[in-house]
């Protein structure tokens, strides 16, 4: 067998100067299946490349529910996108192996992973280190209150740049920049631009975009993927617009 890995896929997307959209759905928000493939099939008709699944805090116990009524709508990959270790399903596609390297809480940088490591082994899932980098946003957002961790403030982006670097020269495989669901205010574009500019790993954005104009400054700044929940929650029409906006920027072929 010689397939190339869902990583391998979206690196040759990247190096074509390819942009693409992950939605999220967070599992807490999703009352039964039918919703869950609602926005499915939403998806689907919209192109959006991945969808992503996971929370800060599950109260529900149905991430499995979620992804498995996901898998059986679209084609879409599945990535799991978890808070903490019970949030690994064998139904998805891809895991981010999130270490959350803004923060120096060691359950957060290594503990979770000790945890969900053994799990992981038994599943199929395609593992993404990931270098998890959050950022203020304007008020505190779950992923730092769950996290106990401090975001790296918004007006410094050396900070961010060489956070990025010593995640690349530790191995990580991409990094994620993060504004924290529902932010106030997204990763700023500055932060994002100097964050391309000195590391050569896929770059994620997401947390507080709210409009496809938000979406294109993200993706022009050097993000390669962009990640929307709250807003898309709030507007499902905003999923056509921001997917139509990319479709657009890939066939131009917009380079930062
Ligand atoms: C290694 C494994 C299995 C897990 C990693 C665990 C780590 C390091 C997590 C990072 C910190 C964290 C709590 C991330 C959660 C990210 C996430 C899925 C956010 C989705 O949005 P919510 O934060 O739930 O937003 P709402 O407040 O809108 O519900
Ligand atoms: O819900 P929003 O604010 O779009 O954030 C998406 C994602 O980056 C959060 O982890
Ligand atoms: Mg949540």
């Amino acid at each position: 067998m010689n397939s190339k890995s869902k990583f391998e896929e979206w690196k040759a997307r990247i190096s074509e100067g390819k942009k693409s959209f992950a939605v999220l759905i967070d599992p807490d928000k999703i009352g039964n299946e039918q919703e869950a493939i609602t926005i499915a099939k939403h998806c689907d008709a919209n192109s959006v490349d991945w969808i992503f699944v996971g929370g800060s805090l599950l109260t529900r116990n149905n991430t499995k529910k979620v992804v498995e009524s996901i898998k059986a709508t679209t084609d879409i990959p599945v990535v799991l996108f978890p808070g903490d270790a019970t949030q690994v399903c064998p139904s998805a596609d891809i895991l981010l192996f999130l270490s959350l390297v803004s923060g120096r809480n060691p359950e957060y940088l290594i503990g979770q992973h000790i945890k969900a490591a053994p799990i992981i082994k038994e599943t199929e899932l395609e593992v993404w280190p990931t270098a998890y980098i959050l950022v203020e946003s304007g008020k505190k957002t779950s992923v730092s209150y769950i996290s106990n961790t401090e975001p790296i403030p918004s007006d410094k982006p050396e900070i961010a740049s060489c956070t990025a670097l010593a995640s690349e020269m530790l191995g990580m495989k991409c990094v994620y920049l993060e504004a924290g669901s529902g932010a106030e205010h997204p990763v700023p574009e500055e932060m994002i631009r100097r964050v391309r500019k000195d590391m050569t790993l896929p770059l994620i954005v997401g947390g507080g975009i709210r409009s496809a104009e938000k979406a294109q400054q993200a993706l022009i700044a050097g993000a390669d993927m962009i990640v929307i929940g709250n807003a898309i929650e709030k507007n499902p029409g905003l999923m056509t617009e921001v997917s139509e906006c990319i479709l657009k920027m890939n066939r131009l072929d917009v380079h930062q």
